[in-house]
């Protein structure tokens, strides 16, 4: 592999490129029947959500990071060649359990007509029954379940929380295997912009693809320094693909990364990945969520380092400030409590992200407006806080880490 296109050594380098999928229509197509099954609390106010999403991606430009719209990249690769649209459109479909009969037939005729733009737009909101033309009738189409269901395609309204789909480790990325149904189809745009886009295409090292049976997820991949990851075992990643993923990561040259911390977080909705419990803001200075940890401050955390012949030596720890200082080599460590562990206002702001902090550099960090306390606590540890507006974006459990895929980060 010649140049680098990609490069995150840490999760807090200065950023100078984001990968990131503004809110569309797929927002709107969300109802209080699909609501859970969508990963959803609640339906947001797409115009709003557009405008609080459009604040956050105008303050990462106002430091100085280059902004890319995951869902122009993949424009351009259907736009680019009409085979890989066609392919792009068969697998999609494929994956939606739609390779033959009448509903395939009438979608891939609708889809291959749209243009690269209107294509994708379309992918990530959905197709109605009723936008499509069934040239026969089967009774598949006219009764039971799926004829029940208003999409033949459902909408994707989880696509703005980018972060993950895959995950940027180095000069590499993981493409992943999500958990739910309802995420599944996203990580085939990303492997799709990484095999096709000319950005990317041929210059990137794919540490793990998603024709995996272990579950990933972005939230939970963390680049500590350029050769220690965190990795969250969540309701979202395995720790059969972290074992996974260790062994792909140790067995490469390519890949400097010589630790995991594997963290053991509660498998609940309001946690669903490490990141929205724990996030890095500076060398020695973390967002942490103590509802993360048991009543004693404890939790499971297993050091993984390569062992003898392609084993892996795993360490068990309990602490989490202990383990990151022996680590991370620091002797000062300063975890920052959300909500500043107040038993109210805590898991309030948890539940609003508080604790998914996207930091720009060392020591500063985009945060959302809501969560004020923390963000007020943040300062008073000495960090720099770039608030945004969140009272939509919110309501899809997610924070500005989540809803975004660092690209290129300068080295520490
Ligand atoms: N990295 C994150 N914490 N992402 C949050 C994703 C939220 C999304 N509604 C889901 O359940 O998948």
């Amino acid at each position: 592999m010649q140049k680098s296109v990609i490069n995150v050594n840490s999760e807090i380098g200065r950023l100078k490129s984001i990968l990131l999928k503004r809110p569309g229509a797929e927002i709107e197509n969300i109802t209080p029947a699909t609501m859970s099954h969508l990963l959803f609390d609640d339906i947001p106010y797409l115009k709003i959500a557009q405008s609080e999403h459009d604040a956050f991606a105008n303050s990462l430009r106002a430091h100085g990071t280059e902004v890319v719209y995951l869902e122009e990249l993949m424009a351009a690769v259907c736009a680019q060649s009409t085979s890989v649209k066609t392919q792009f459109i068969k697998q999609f479909l494929a994956e939606a359990n739609y390779t033959i009969g009448t509903t395939y037939e009438a979608l891939s005729e609708y889809l291959n007509q749209l243009s690269p733009q209107t294509l994708i737009k379309q992918i990530y909101a959905g197709v109605r029954r009723d936008a499509i033309t069934f040239k026969n009738d089967s009774l598949h189409d006219l009764a039971g379940q799926d004829a029940a269901n208003p999409y033949v395609l459902n909408p994707l309204p989880n696509a703005y929380f980018t972060r993950d789909p895959q995950a940027v480790i180095g000069n590499g990325i993981t493409i992943n295997r999500l958990t739910y149904s309802a995420r599944q189809p996203e990580s085939l745009i990303t492997e799709y912009v990484m095999k096709y886009h000319p950005r990317f295409a041929g210059l990137v090292n794919i540490w793990r693809n998603r024709n995996n049976n272990s579950r990933i997820e972005g939230g939970d991949e963390f680049i500590l320094n350029e050769h220690v990851l965190a990795m969250g075992i969540s309701q979202r990643t395995s720790s059969r693909s972290i074992e996974g993923l260790a062994r792909e990561l140790f067995a490469n040259p390519a890949a400097k990364f010589d630790t995991i911390i594997a963290v053991e977080i509660p498998h609940n909705h309001a946690m669903m990945h490490l990141d929205t419990v724990f996030t890095m803001i500076n060398y020695d200075q973390f967002s942490v969520f103590p509802g993360m940890m048991d009543a004693e401050g404890q939790l499971n955390i297993f050091v993984i380092t390569p062992g003898p012949n392609n084993t892996l030596k795993l360490v068990h720890h309990t602490n989490l400030a202990a383990t990151l200082k022996a680590v991370l080599k620091l002797s000062e460590l300063d975890l920052i409590e959300t909500g500043g562990g107040d038993t109210i206002v805590g898991p309030r702001e948890q539940w609003n992200d508080g604790s998914n902090t996207l930091a720009i550099a060392p020591g500063e960090v985009i945060t959302y407006d809501r969560n004020y306390v923390t963000n007020e606590l943040l300062r008073q540890h000495g960090i720099i806080v770039h608030e945004v507006p969140s009272s939509e974006l919110s309501r899809g459990r997610g924070g500005p880490r989540c809803m975004s895929q660092p690209l290129w980060r300068e080295n520490l």
